[in-house]
């Protein structure tokens, strides 16, 4: 784990499928310094490798479903201690309540802030269905899956931070 002592600062960058995250993270990224970690990415890149656990999650993401806590938290944490820096955008997670409790058990570093990219359903959907970056899981049925898993699963983590005065809305 991390060296105790120094500080680290994570912000965490949430909003629904397609809200712009990876974008507005490139943007603060070459502002500020930060190491930007998609969750995302870091599973796709995990598919890459032909084994049990990337097969397991390439069915999961195809469906639009959620992979389970230990495995993105434990993805995160490595490329937390390889990247060097002490400074992260992470980007696309805690995406439920059991992500978060497990990020706080393992990770431990409280987010500075949780910055949420609030937009709608249908600009959304929109940019998702013109982005044509060969995503498995940018098809109309997976589309619905993963919103519906935003509203039910994602929005109680939002409001996790907003009671603690965590939460930055943009627009
Ligand atoms: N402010 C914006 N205005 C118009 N288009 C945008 C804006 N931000 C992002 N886009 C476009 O919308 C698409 C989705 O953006 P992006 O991939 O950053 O979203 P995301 O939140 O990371 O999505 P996902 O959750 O699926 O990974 C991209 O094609 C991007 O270029
Ligand atoms: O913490 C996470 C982050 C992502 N997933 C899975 O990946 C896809 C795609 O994520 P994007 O952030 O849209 O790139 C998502 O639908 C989940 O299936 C996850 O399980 N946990
Ligand atoms: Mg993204």
């Amino acid at each position: 784990s991390f060296p105790s002592g120094k500080k680290i600062t994570v912000v965490f960058v949430i909003g629904g499928p397609g809200s712009g995250k990876g974008t507005q993270c490139a943007k603060i990224v070459s502002h500020f310094g930060f190491t930007h970690l998609s969750a995302g990415d870091l599973l796709r890149e995990e598919v890459k490798s032909d084994t049990e656990q990337g097969t397991m999650i390439k069915n999961l993401m195809h469906e639009g479903k959620l992979v389970p806590s230990e495995i993105i938290v434990r993805l995160l944490l490595k490329a937390m201690l390889a990247s060097g820096n002490d400074k992260f955008l992470i980007d696309g997670f805690p995406r439920n309540e059991e992500n978060r409790e497990a990020y706080e058990k393992i990770i431990k570093i409280e987010p500075e802030f949780v910055l949420l990219i609030d937009c709608s359903r249908e600009e959304m959907e929109r940019r998702i269905l013109h982005r044509n970056q060969g995503r498995d899981d940018d098809n109309m049925e997976t589309i619905r899956r993963r919103f519906e898993v935003f509203q039910q699963s994602t929005l109680p983590v939002i409001q996790h931070y907003e009671k603690m005065g965590k939460l930055r809305r943009v627009l």
